[in-house]
């Protein structure tokens, strides 16, 4: 029932058992006899249950598995992965490059064969901080570089 003087969020209804009126949060859907004097808040809904996301790896010589399709044997330092990273980034920001385009060529992961793509996943799937930057991104946003045991990633949400 529409009232005028109601605040935001709530509804007026008629109980069928006692006759009076009581009033409903249509957010959490709890009732009330008494009138509401302030507006129905949204509840803060929880994350998403599951995320996709593509990724560009760039390995260094102290990852878990200095070795990868692109490089038997892996001997850059952190720092130049970082560096590299940052200038991919910087080519998909500035609209030169795809995503897709530079993980295939440069991802050091075998997810580089899709481009990046890893698929749907759910929290406890991936090592923690990239768990924790990929439920942080917005879905088309890109994360700022990750590190990881595995070596330096930037993430793309993509669903
Ligand atoms: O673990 C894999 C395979 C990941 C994958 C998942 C789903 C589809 C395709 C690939 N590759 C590692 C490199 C690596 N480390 C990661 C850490 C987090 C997310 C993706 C990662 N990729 C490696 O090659 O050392």
């Amino acid at each position: 029932m529409a009232d005028e003087n109601l605040p935001a969020g709530w509804e007026k209804r008629l109980s069928r058992s006692t006759g009076q009126h009581y009033y409903l949060n249509i957010y959490t859907k709890e009732s009330q006899w008494d009138a509401p004097d302030k507006p129905a808040e949204p509840v803060q809904t929880t994350g998403p249950e599951q995320v996709q996301c593509s990724h560009l790896l760039v390995k260094h010589k102290e990852s878990r598995r200095p070795s990868s399709w692109r490089e038997e044997n892996i001997t850059r330092s952190k720092e130049d992965a970082l560096d590299l990273v940052k200038s991919y980034r910087e080519q998909i920001a500035q609209g030169k490059a795809s995503f897709a385009e530079l993980a295939s060529k440069y991802s050091d992961c075998s997810s580089a064969k899709r481009g990046g793509d890893l698929g749907p996943f759910g929290r406890g799937a991936m090592q923690k901080p990239f768990e924790d930057a990929s439920f942080s991104l917005k879905v088309g946003e890109l994360s700022d570089p990750v590190f990881t045991d595995s070596g330096v990633h930037i993430i793309l949400r993509t669903v």
